[in-house]
């Protein structure tokens, strides 16, 4: 297949062929996941989460996400991996440079930051310098004592206008992708199509270009899930089988579906 790359992923937007982003934090289910045809792979920092244990993802460091985005890459053979930027890892731009220098030569071949607007300077440089972007809008979890709780976002006029206005505001700056989280379907679906790069939704319901889960949430495996969740081991008897149905659901559009999303 070759590795997959922004251009792959925006000709199946373009053709209306969904793609599908797994997170991962080690070399085996990078494997597992890769082979089950993932098109992504993300390190996501919520391995603070399912890794470490915690209830958010702000106490993981920079040098976490450097050893599981090197775990991940040694076996990401065909899949593109996008590595999180942790909480209060990007708050300048040569702040992200430096950080995200240390992703990239870990093996990544993305970096994805919370945020819009106030982030285009630092995604606009990094693109100039060498580093593909993706952006996380809506639910941005490293937010949470600022949202005081994990709450669908732009729910109101004004809320839906201002994820709107930063999606246009990121793709602008440059950057290749964008993962839109906990919002209603009905604004997910307007922003995917009004956007040129491909939007990747967890819980914003069937109309982005992609969906992604938490690796141990598909499974089955965490003690507390979202309504999005979904347990794609029922019916399965191996985890490479459980991650493969996801896959599946996603592509044939049986995930996500209306108690999944948000209104
Ligand atoms: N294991 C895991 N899965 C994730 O999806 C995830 C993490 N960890 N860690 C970081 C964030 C936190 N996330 C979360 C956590 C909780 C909800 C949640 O319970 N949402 C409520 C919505 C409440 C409302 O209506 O406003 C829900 O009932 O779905 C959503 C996203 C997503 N991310
Ligand atoms: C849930 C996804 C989008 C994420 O940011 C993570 O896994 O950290
Ligand atoms: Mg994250």
């Amino acid at each position: 297949m070759g590795k997959v790359t922004v251009s792959t992923l925006k000709k199946m937007k373009a053709e209306g062929e969904k793609f599908v982003c797994i997170t991962a934090y080690d070399a085996t289910f990078a494997r597992v996941v890769g082979e089950a045809g993932a098109e992504v792979i993300l390190v996501g920092d919520s391995l603070g989460n399912v890794i470490q244990g915690h209830d958010s993802t702000i106490p993981v460091t920079m040098d976490h996400m450097v050893y599981h985005t090197d775990c991940v890459c040694r076996a990401a053979v065909d899949s593109l991996v996008i590595a999180d930027l942790p909480f209060m890892a990007y708050t300048t731009p040569e702040q992200t440079m430096a950080n995200a220098t240390r992703l990239m030569q870990a093996g990544a071949q993305m970096v994805k930051m919370e945020g819009g607007v106030w982030l285009s300077e630092s995604i606009s440089m990094l693109v100039e310098r060498g580093v593909p972007v993706c952006a996380h809008l809506g639910l941005t979890p490293q937010s949470v004592n600022v949202f005081g709780g994990y709450r669908v976002q732009g729910r109101t006029p004004k809320g839906a206008k201002s994820i709107l206005a930063d999606a246009v505001e990121i793709q602008d700056a440059g950057a290749s992708l964008l993962v839109l989280e906990c919002i209603p379907q009905d604004l997910a679906a307007d922003i995917s199509s009004k956007l040129d790069i491909p939007v990747i939704g967890i819980g914003a319901g069937p109309g982005t270009d992609a969906q992604v889960l938490v690796l141990h949430d598909l499974l089955g495996l965490s003690e507390h899930t979202a309504r999005f969740v979904q347990n794609f081991m029922a019916g399965q008897d191996s985890i490479a089988g459980g991650v493969r149905a996801f896959v599946e659901a996603v592509k044939s559009g049986d995930y996500p579906r209306p108690e999944h999303s948000y209104q």
